[in-house]
This record gives C-alpha cells, structure tokens and sequence, in this order.
C-alpha cells in the first residue's frame, strides 16, 4: 500500500526504511529547512542509516497527504499541535494517521491522539509505540512493539499489513494505557540516566519496580488498564530506554547531573511538566515524576532530590 512517513528525523526516517522493507510504497516527508531533510535530500543517508531506491522524498505536504489514506507522523510532540493543525487545512478527512511518538501535551497534559482528534476531527488515529533503536533494527534484531486506536478494525487492518519478521506487532487495546505509557518511559528514562551519571546504577531495579507502580497507579485514576503498564509500550521499553547506550532520555539524565548539554530530543523533559498537571487532575501521587520536576525546572539539587525520595514515610508495597 502506499504510506507517507511525515518526519524525516531519527524514528521517522527508520519507520520509511521499515515499511519500504515490508513491501509498501513509501513516500517520506520533511520540512524544507530542515536539517535532517536537507541531509537526505543531499546524501540519502542519515546517521543512521541509508535510504534504499524505492523511498521516495518530497517536501510538499499536500502531495504527501495525496499520496496516500495511511500516514505515519512522527516529529516531537510538543510540535503535534501546530503541526494537526496545519494537516486540517488539507483534505484529510477518513484518513489515518499513525503517531510514531512517545509523548504528552506538555501545558495540558492531554494524549497525542487527543491533540490530534481536538486539531484535525474527521481523521482516524492510531498509535505505534513499544521498544525498538533505529540501530538494532537496522542489524536485523527483532523486536515487539504495539499498535493501537480506538476502531479495533483499523487496528487489526494496520497490524496486519506492517507485520514483518523484524517486528512482531499487538493489538493495542488501551489507549490511555499505551499512550500514557509510552510517554512516561521516557521519564523513567531520565531518572535511570541520573542514576548512572551519580554512580547509583544498581539502583535501577527499583525504578523499575516502584516507576511501574507510580505510572500505573495514574492510568488507572484516568480509566484505562493498569496492566497495560506492565507491557510493551511501558515496562517492554524500559530496557531500550534504562539501559541502552542509544537511549536519548537515558543520555539527557546522564549529562544532566554531570553538568553537560545533550542536544538531541529527549521527549520526557516535555512529559515531566505534563505528569504534574495530570498528578493534580487525577489527585495521583507521584514521587519520583515530582522529584525529577524539581530537579528539571527548580534547580533541585539531583542527588539530594533522588535521596530524599528515601527518607519517605514507610508503606506497603501494593
Ligand atoms: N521505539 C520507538 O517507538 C521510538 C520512538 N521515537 C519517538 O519518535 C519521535 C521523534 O523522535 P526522533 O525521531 O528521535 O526526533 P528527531 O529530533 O530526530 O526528529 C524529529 C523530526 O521532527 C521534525 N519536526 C519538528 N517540528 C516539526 C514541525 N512543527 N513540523 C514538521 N516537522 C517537525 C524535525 O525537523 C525532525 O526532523 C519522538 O516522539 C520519540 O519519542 C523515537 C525513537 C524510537
Ligand atoms: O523509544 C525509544 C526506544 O524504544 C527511544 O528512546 P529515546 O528517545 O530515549 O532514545
């Protein structure tokens, strides 16, 4: 079928290379000006990989959006708003469009789906998150990830024509569940990165353990499934994000407590403030997204900020 990838960076880029390998008609998209189109546009190559004949580039957004009824989005999802908006002055009702991201509305704290459904009503959308670098990918190491929307239809349809033997896909069946999920690994992210950069690695076990609770116990204030944590949009990635040397958020963390810049995106900065507003719509407490808010936005000090996440009174562990 043909799809258009909408986002020429690391993750959209690797999304065209896939469904190009998965046998569809891929026409992928970027902005004029920017950096990473003009690369591919030069080289055909990013850091990461290199595009094969069959990809097509354009930086026409309606052309893209012609091109076909299944689109792939996936740019940074502070962008998301704007960027519905824009895809809303072009015909695009019945089509669907996929959200390749892991992110929430930072000032609102609403779901990438939400955003697009309140800026482009009359589209179809779907999620497609889980586990997975570019990098491992492209070596041919498989991986498991997750689709999901609201019209199982539409999901069984997508799962089925993106299969392939490098990604084993599910049927999503929670959106608040994948999304929220998706978005708060990359805080869990962070905080792992912080660990490592202070020389408290062993500590990550019980990131997982207590980061799992404190995000499910918010999915479930919100009416999805709290199992849904327990799965490949969540804990499934905590392995690509918590320990993997390619993790963005991972690295953020790192080079934040070690005094250094890390420029690439790293989604959970966004999510952090995203977490307090949905902390105190929902009234859920969340120690460890608090403390990396403080250290993020109120120049907490982080070891003192992580250790005093010790010094809470004492509980049941469920
Ligand atoms: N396993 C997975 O599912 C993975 C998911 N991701 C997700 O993919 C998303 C993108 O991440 P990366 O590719 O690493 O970021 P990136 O920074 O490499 O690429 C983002 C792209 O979005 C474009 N962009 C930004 N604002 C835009 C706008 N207003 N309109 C159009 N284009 C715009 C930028 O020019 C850039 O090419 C993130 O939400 C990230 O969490 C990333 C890696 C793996
Ligand atoms: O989502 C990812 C892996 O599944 C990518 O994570 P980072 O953005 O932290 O690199």
């Amino acid at each position: 079928m043909n799809i258009s990838v909408l986002g020429c960076g690391r993750w959209g880029t690797f999304i065209a290379w896939y469904l190009n390998k998965a046998g569809h008609q891929v026409l992928l998209w970027g902005r004029e000006t920017s950096k990473n189109y003009k690369e591919l546009a030069e080289t055909r190559k990013n850091d990461y990989l290199a595009l094969p004949e069959g990809i097509e580039l354009t930086n026409s957004l309606e052309m893209a959006i012609e091109y076909s009824e299944v689109h792939i989005i996936s740019i940074s999802a502070q962008q998301l708003r704007s960027f519905a908006w824009q895809l809303n002055q072009h015909n695009i009702k019945g089509k669907t469009f996929i959200l390749c991201m892991k992110g929430l509305e930072a000032e609102s704290g609403k779901r990438l789906s939400q955003v697009v459904s309140e800026e482009a009503a009359g589209a179809n959308v779907a999620v497609w998150v889980g586990p997975g670098h570019v990098q491992d990918f492209v070596k041919g190491i498989p991986n498991c990830m997750v689709i999901g929307s609201e019209n199982v239809d539409i999901t069984k349809e997508i799962v089925q024509k993106f299969s392939s033997d490098l990604i084993r896909f599910y049927y999503g069946q929670d959106m608040i569940g994948n999304e929220i999920g998706a978005a708060t690994k990359n805080v869990m992210g962070i905080a792992a990165g912080m660990l490592d950069g202070l020389g408290y690695t062993s500590l990550k076990g019980s990131l997982m353990a207590r980061g799992t609770r404190e995000i499910s116990r918010l999915v479930r204030a919100m009416g999805g499934n709290d199992i849904t944590i327990y799965g490949l949009s969540h804990l499934g990635d905590y392995e690509a994000t918590l320990f993997s040397p390619h993790s963005h958020n991972r690295k953020f963390g790192q080079s934040f407590v070690e005094g250094e810049r890390f420029g690439k995106l790293a989604e959970g900065v966004a999510t952090v403030e995203a977490l307090m507003v949905l902390s105190k719509q929902y009234n859920v407490e969340m120690p460890i997204s608090g403390a990396l808010y403080q250290i993020l936005f109120e120049n907490a000090e982080a070891k003192e900020t992580l250790e005093q996440l010790f010094l809470r009174p004492i509980k049941f562990e469920f």
